[in-house]
């Protein structure tokens, strides 16, 4: 049978990862799509010592694979958004089919590419983009597609939580992990991206458009990342019953679409909150199904290349017997009626941190503050003033609120004279109607 033949551009992590399983599954995969794939060209910079590409046309140039007329489907996997954009549009334009596992590239420019290969009649495929190896893009386009989505809440990047859960179990310091994590193959090129929840947010921005039917908006996202987090905060969730997560949140509500990614405050019991090291979990909760969670490896080479092959399947199956399935699921135009919300009208509980002096009246003065913007104390935990010590810490979790409340509340109470510093502020998400 006539092969289908794919080139790589990008040898490192996921496509050294690829390479290999395509070489070790070969026969598997050749059963599975009904005729073999075959790598034809691959451009790389330098050799991956973990992968013997002997016997495979190689260059430097990955425009070349763009214009090679042999290849059906290019796969990119060289990162970054101004290369890769104009690779995969100079794919598109020449008929090829892409797969991706780039999640800025989509997230910034998805809607434009995304537009260029309906017109090319290509498709243009980024399983790997979201969550890694978890199949979660086909659960929500294919899987899912009777639902209404009410809520998609995520841990999606396997380096923050690898870092979050490394500081609370073993105590570790942020910069040790974070080394550790990028040793292992799973920090972005530039770790901001992991640690200020960018790389989260671009995941989100695909999920909701996904789930909801909108265009890619990852100007819109709100995006926090866990630089912040610190050890004492991670223990006083913990004596409280919670544990801190970094989420990707899409919820929609009747006035809008909430879309967020932040540190948040999850109650121990629930599932999401065990997820831990570099593994991601997606909790979709729906209409029809109620909740689903998807959980698997989010980062590494082969877990990745897992996600990247599928992509690369479903597109070899469709050459032979086509069916349109549209990149995001849902026919164009997509919808404007439903907008993102500003931050400020979203709607949380919260966990607040804050440090006071230790005498009478200080307690009634915040709270008057906090009850002046209708926020109600669901739990407080005060903690001992030892001698020579000023101020003490105080703990609050408060009930479900809009942000703007919160905000108000913050500023008044930090312009406190008997109010030390800044008030630490972290969402909580209790996840309910998702007993899982
Ligand atoms: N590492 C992961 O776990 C993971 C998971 C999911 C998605 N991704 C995404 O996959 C993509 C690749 O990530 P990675 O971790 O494999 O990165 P990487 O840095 O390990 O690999 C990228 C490779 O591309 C090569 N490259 C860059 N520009 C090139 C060019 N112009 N010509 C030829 N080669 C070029 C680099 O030399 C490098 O070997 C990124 O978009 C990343 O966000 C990574
Ligand atoms: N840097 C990303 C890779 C997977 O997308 C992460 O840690 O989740
Ligand atoms: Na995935």
């Amino acid at each position: 049978m006539k092969p289908i033949k794919i080139g790589i551009c990008g040898l490192g992590t996921v496509g050294g990862g690829t390479f290999n399983v395509l070489m070790r599954n070969k026969d598997l995969i050749a059963q599975r799509v009904g005729r073999p794939i075959e790598i034809a060209q691959i451009a790389m910079r330098r050799p991956n010592p973990g992968c013997d590409t002997s016997g495979v046309s190689v260059t430097d140039d990955v425009y070349a694979v763009a214009d090679n007329p042999e290849i059906d489907i290019l796969v990119e996997l060289i990162g970054g958004c101004e290369t890769a954009k104009t690779l995969v549009s100079r794919a598109i334009v020449s008929g090829k089919h892409v797969v991706t596992a780039n999640k800025a590239l989509i997230a910034v420019h998805g809607n434009e590419l995304l537009a260029e290969a309906e017109k090319h009649k290509v498709q243009v495929a980024f399983e790997a983009a979201v969550a890694g190896g978890i199949p979660v893009i086909k659960a929500l386009r294919e899987g899912l597609a009777a639902n209404k989505v009410h809520t998609v809440a995520g841990i999606i990047n396997g380096t923050g939580n690898f870092i979050l859960t490394a500081m609370e179990k073993k105590g570790s310091s942020f910069a040790d992990v974070l080394s550790e994590a990028q040793a292992l193959g799973y920090a972005e090129a530039d770790p901001t991206f992991d640690v200020e929840g960018i790389d989260a947010a671009h995941k989100l921005t695909i999920l909701a458009s996904i789930a909801f039917g909108i265009p890619l908006q990852f100007e819109q996202t709100y995006t926090e990342g866990i630089s912040g987090i610190t050890a004492e905060d991670i223990q006083y969730a913990h004596e409280l019953g919670y544990r801190i997560k970094h989420l990707g949140i899409a919820r929609a509500r009747k006035e809008g679409i909430e879309l967020r990614v932040h540190p948040t405050l999850i109650p121990e019991k629930r599932l999401l909150a065990n997820v831990d090291g570099v593994m991601n979990a997606v909790l979709v909760d729906t209409d029809a199904v109620g909740p689903t969670l998807f959980y698997g490896a989010g980062a590494g080479a082969e877990p990745t290349a897992s996600a990247v092959i599928a992509d690369i399947i479903d597109i070899a199956r469709g050459i032979d017997s086509p069916h349109h399935m549209p990149a995001l699921g849902y026919q164009r135009p997509l919808s404007n009626e439903l907008t993102v919300l500003p931050m400020d009208e979203t709607e949380t509980a919260f966990y607040l941190r804050m440090s006071a002096a230790d005498h009478p009246g200080v307690m009634t003065q915040i709270t008057r503050i906090l009850s002046e913007e209708g926020i109600n104390i669901e739990a407080l935990l005060q903690k001992e003033v030892f001698e020579g010590e000023q101020f003490a810490a105080i703990i609050m979790l408060t009930h479900k609120v809009k942000e703007r409340a919160v905000n108000n509340a913050i500023t008044a109470i930090e312009a406190l004279d008997d109010v030390n510093g800044q008030v630490v502020k972290i969402r909580m998400d209790h996840l309910e109607h998702c007993n899982n």
